[in-house]
């Protein structure tokens, strides 16, 4: 016999078995235990029904209600009882659709759609999207808490693990929106380690909304201006009286109806002198010149004249300012004087393409002063803008309300409503073209962005407008001579 027949065996590479601990305690301690281990058992089954029962109620109570029926009183009473209910749900449904879809059918979804989409998915999703980390043998994974469905977007509560940033969910936005059959995703932080997801299923702006009638009386809020619908269907109130707005996007993108939305409401306080309206438009007059009337004073270019209207403003704005020093922090309409809005429709053909040096400078300078110095005395600037760029408007921050039409590049997104917006998903540059009107809008000192649609202000609505807004003509009643000529 040649040689050693003995070969080595492979080294045993299988994962050793693990049991658990308590496996390996003496048989009479494990029968010490037993009860304890019992009635722990029982507490966490408890906890998870409570837990189930939150979470499904409906289903819960559906459930059991039927059972207990059925039970009761058999088969056809519970056939009955169930055909009244689905007539009683047909009768609140025409009765109150509202309370119907917010009381009824999104609870029955938000149910369905935990059930069928995330609880089942959620581990596998977390995994591949690399949201959930081993680590020594245990894995740490996201925990899904609280979903509600609002038909056209579900929010989904998250708990992270230890030692994630939101900024990681933020970069897979597009991986959890496909993993779960979603058109986009949105990341809100609620508190620390608590995040809440927006799933989108479809645009609850996708439809114009009319302008409401105009009010017959004067009292306007400058704090609220109501100038469209949010995407949750609560009014988009604009703040005036204390703030600065800009308004951006690419032409066609709706900054028309931003800025009639704001004249329309305002249009009882202009009328009755609370409100005074202040125009620019470089543009010839193609906007502003649509319903000149509301305007107590408007220059359709961006030459001389309309500088020296602004310099006259900035010179109000300090004017008014040295008067309230000591009295007033904030004008209030007791001051019997008018709040002014300076509205100029293309702010950069102004203060960035203007070919006279002087005039850009004089412009810029002027503009510099109302925005930054006109919140107390009462002076507001709305100003529009096609291109966001720096060297266009360069003071951007003056303007604490700003609002972001559809735009073109993701970069623009960040110009306009500051660093780590479009982060948080206002996707402003995804904004659809058949869409025009539809902004994010972010206010200083608001963390969320908010996505809205302004008012929908056609040229019929500019013809009202300005009708309600045109000086009474005064025709001299007949002396009783010329009257009975006449006859
Ligand atoms: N809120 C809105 N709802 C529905 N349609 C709108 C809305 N705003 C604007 N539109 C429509 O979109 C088109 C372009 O609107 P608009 O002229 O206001 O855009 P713009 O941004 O002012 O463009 P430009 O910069 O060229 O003046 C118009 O036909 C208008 O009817």
């Amino acid at each position: 016999m040649k040689g050693n027949p003995w070969v080595d065996p492979a080294p045993f590479e299988g994962a050793r078995p693990r049991v658990p601990w308590w496996v390996w305690l003496p048989g009479w301690i494990k029968l010490l235990l037993a009860p304890v281990a019992l009635i722990w058992l029982a507490g966490r089954l408890a906890v998870k029904l409570v837990l189930v029962t939150g979470r499904y109620p409906v289903a819960v109570t559906a459930c059991l209600g039927g059972y207990i029926g059925y039970r009761q009183f058999g088969l056809s009473p519970l056939v009955l009882a169930l055909l009244s209910l689905v007539c009683a749900l047909t009768v609140w449904y025409g009765l109150d659709r509202g309370s119907f879809l917010r009381f009824g059918w999104y609870r029955v979804l938000t149910e369905w759609r935990r059930l069928t989409v995330y609880v089942p998915h959620w581990r596998t999703v977390m995994r591949l999207a690399e949201l959930a980390k081993d680590s020594r043998g245990r894995e740490y994974r996201p925990k899904l808490r609280r979903v509600r469905s609002e038909g056209w977007r579900d929010k989904v509560r998250v708990r992270m693990i230890p030692a994630q940033s939101p900024e990681q969910w933020e970069a897979r936005r597009d991986n959890l929106a496909h993993s779960f059959n979603a058109r986009s995703c949105r990341v809100r932080v609620l508190r620390p380690s608590v995040l809440e997801l927006d799933f989108i299923h479809s645009d609850p702006l996708s439809r114009p909304v009319a302008v409401p009638q105009l009010a017959a009386v004067g009292d306007v809020d400058l704090k609220r201006v109501v100038v469209g619908r949010t995407e949750t269907g609560k009014p988009w109130r604009l703040r005036l009286l204390g703030s600065q707005v800009l308004v951006v996007g690419v032409p066609g993108a709706g900054k028309g109806s931003v800025l009639w939305s704001i004249v329309w409401q305002l249009a009882p306080a202009i009328k009755a002198g609370m409100v005074r309206l202040v125009g620019i438009d470089p543009k010839g007059g193609m906007e502003l010149g649509q319903c000149p009337d509301a305007f107590e004073k408007v220059i359709y270019d961006n030459g001389p004249e309309a500088v020296a209207l602004l310099e006259e403003i900035a010179a109000e704005v300090k004017e008014r300012a040295a008067r309230y020093r000591g009295i007033r922090r904030l004008w209030a309409r007791g001051t019997g004087e008018p709040f002014t809005v300076l509205i100029v429709d293309e702010l950069a053909d102004l203060i960035a393409y203007q070919p006279d040096r002087n005039l850009r400078e004089r412009a810029t300078r002027a503009v510099q002063t109302i925005t930054s110095q006109g919140r107390a005395p009462g002076y507001a600037v709305v100003g529009l803008v096609q291109d966001p760029r720096k060297e266009v408007v360069s003071f951007r921050h003056l303007f604490t309300t700003r609002v972001a039409l559809r735009l073109d590049e993701p970069v623009q997104v960040d110009m306009v409503l500051g660093d780590g917006v479009r982060q948080r998903g206002a996707a402003a540059h995804e904004i659809s073209e058949n869409t025009p009107g539809v902004a994010w809008l972010k206010e200083d000192g608001q963390r969320e962005p908010e996505r809205a649609r302004a008012f929908h202000v056609t040229d019929a609505d500019l013809v009202e407008l300005g009708v309600y807004l045109a000086p009474a003509t005064v025709h001299e009643f007949p002396t009783s001579g010329e009257g009975r000529a006449a006859a």
